[in-house]
Formats: structure tokens, C-alpha cells, sequence
């Protein structure tokens, strides 16, 4: 489990990031972060691998404290971030010197993980291109079998076969003892693959539901033509129809539209949330 209690944050010289921010994570799990430039997503991933501190509260994964730093928990968690500099040595180098950290690391698993991204382990990786440089990363890092495995924008620079493989290997690879952090702009690149979704504005959590529980509270129409105002919780315009998000009133599970939850949350998170109102949360 990954536990934030309390946490306040501010970068040297700038305004309060997070303020009393709290967060369950449970394994077994795939999480969407969410949110828009700037609202603290890479902090937040960094106060979790223990990159940065909390100016007060506690961060821990699997109880271990993230400020400690512990090698027990350093060999449990794997970052692909954002951006990164490698150096111009090959994959096979690479493994050599990182896996010996993490003592459930599979060289087979690795194999097959760079067979589907069409990667040799003779390629120097200063000859890679971002998307390659990526799909190593993402590759070495499921093979960690790490516990926490946290990306930050993975499917940045990935061609569009790259990012349906990336969600077939991520989906496998998904156990009960996993926690798998995903944050990302590109919402659509999530859908079918993660079970919650955690959207952060302004360092504050402003949403916070499972998969199955948004499908069931709510529905993504095409058209709102027909549908009462006062059943609208989000509308905007998609390709000359009014689009929207409304209560799902009748029961059957809905298929969620990332795009258009994500920019009715952003523009009106009281209300997105209002359906949700009777389920409790531990955020
Ligand atoms: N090293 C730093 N020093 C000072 N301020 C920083 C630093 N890194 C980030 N910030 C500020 O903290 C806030 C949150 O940044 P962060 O990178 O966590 O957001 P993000 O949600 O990951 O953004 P993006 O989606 O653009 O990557 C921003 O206002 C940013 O300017």
C-alpha cells in the first residue's frame, strides 16, 4: 500500500504545492494520474520513490518511510520519468549494471518484453530515438518485478502500435501484489487499462473513483439532445453536437469516456463528484 498522511509541500521560493494532501493507493491496482500542466503530478510521483520530502506529513510504501530510502524499498519500486538522460552504452550493458538492484529482476521476462517493442539488446542506447529510449525503460522496468511500478507520461513519443502493445503488457503484467501508477495527459491512452482514476488540480486531489464505480454513477452521451438540463453534469461541444456527462440513471454500466470525464472533472469537479456523493472514500 501507498500511504500519504498529511502531506505539505513547497519548492524553494515558491507557493504551497500541496497542503495536507492524503492518498491511498491499494495493490492490485492500476491508477490514472491525472491533471493538467503544472498541477503537481511529477511531485507527487517523486514524493512516493522518495526523490522529494514532504515539508511535513508522511509518505510510506509498504511501510516503509520514502524519505529513508531504504535499499529493502528501493529494490520494491521502479520510476520511468518523464525525462531522463541514458548513457551511450548498450541495453545489455545497461541491465548488467542496474539489475543486480532488484532481486526478483527476469532476464526472460526482459527478452520478451523487448521482442514485443522490436528492441535488441546489442542497440546502444545513445542510438535510440525518445520512443525507443521509452519502451527500454518500460521494458526493464516491468522486469524489475518491482512492487510499485510508477510511470510518468510513458506513452509519450510512442507510435500508436507501441501504445496498444504498451497496454497488452501492462494489463499482463498487473498482479495482486502490484501497485501501477500511470500518469498521463493523454487520457484516451488509458482507456480499457487502469481500475481508478486520481485527478490532481492545483496540488489537490479533486477526484478520486474506481473504474466500475464512475461506470455505474455515470454516463457519457454523444448527444445530449433530449436530456433534460437538470440531469446534465457536464456538456461541452464535440463536432457541432453538445456532448455530455450525466447521472447514470438507469443502471447499466457505462462505457467511461476518459476525455470527456476528465474535462467535466477540470471544469466542475463539485459536480462530476456530487454523483459519487453516498460512496465513501478513503483518499
Ligand atoms: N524543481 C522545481 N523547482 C521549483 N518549482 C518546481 C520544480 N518542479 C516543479 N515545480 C513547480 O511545481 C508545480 C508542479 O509541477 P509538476 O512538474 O509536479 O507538475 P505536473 O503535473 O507533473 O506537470 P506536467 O504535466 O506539465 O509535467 C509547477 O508549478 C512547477 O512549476
Amino acid at each position: 500500500m501507498i500511504k500519504l498522511s498529511h502531506i505539505s509541500f513547497r519548492y524553494k521560493k515558491r507557493r504551497q504545492l500541496f497542503a495536507d494532501l492524503n492518498l491511498t493507493l491499494q495493490p492490485g491496482f492500476i491508477y490514472g494520474l491525472l491533471g493538467k500542466n503544472g498541477a503537481g503530478k511529477s511531485s507527487l510521483l517523486k514524493h512516493m520513490v522518495g526523490l522529494l520530502y514532504p515539508d511535513s506529513g508522511t509518505c510510506t510504501v509498504f511501510g516503509f518511510d520514502t524519505s529513508a530510502r531504504k535499499p529493502a524499498m528501493l529494490q520494491d519500486m521502479y520510476l520511468v520519468p518523464e525525462e531522463f538522460n541514458l548513457p551511450a552504452i548498450s541495453l545489455a550493458t545497461f541491465v548488467k549494471a542496474n539489475a543486480v538492484f532488484y532481486s526478483r529482476f527476469s532476464y526472460n521476462q526482459l527478452q520478451a518484453y523487448l521482442a514485443e517493442f522490436e528492441l535488441s539488446e546489442n542497440d546502444k542506447l545513445s542510438t535510440l530515438s525518445y520512443g525507443q529510449k521509452k519502451k527500454f525503460l518500460i521494458a526493464f522496468g516491468l522486469a524489475t518485478n518491482a512492487r510499485v511500478l510508477i510511470l510518468d507520461e510513458p506513452t509519450n513519443g510512442l507510435d500508436i502500435p507501441s501504445k496498444s502493445q504498451f497496454r497488452k503488457i501492462m494489463a499482463a503484467a498487473l498482479d495482486e501484489e502490484k501497485i501501477i501508477i500511470i500518469s498521463t495527459h493523454q487520457v484516451r491512452d488509458l482507456e480499457n487499462l487502469i481500475d481508478s482514476i486520481v485527478v490532481l488540480e492545483q496540488g489537490n486531489i479533486i477526484f478520486n473513483q474506481s473504474i466500475a464505480d464512475i461506470s455505474e454513477r455515470l454516463a457519457f452521451e454523444h448527444s445530449l439532445a433530449g436530456v433534460p438540463d437538470e440531469e446534465v453534469l457536464y456538456a461541452e461541444e464535440l463536432q457541432g453536437r453538445r456532448a455530455g456527462i450525466v447521472k447514470n440513471i438507469a443502471g447499466i454500466d457505462s462505457r467511461v469516456d476518459m476525455e470527456l470525464l476528465f474535462n467535466g472533472i477540470v471544469k466542475n469537479a463539485p459536480a462530476i463528484n456530487g454523483a459519487f456523493a453516498n460512496l465513501k472514500y478513503e483518499y
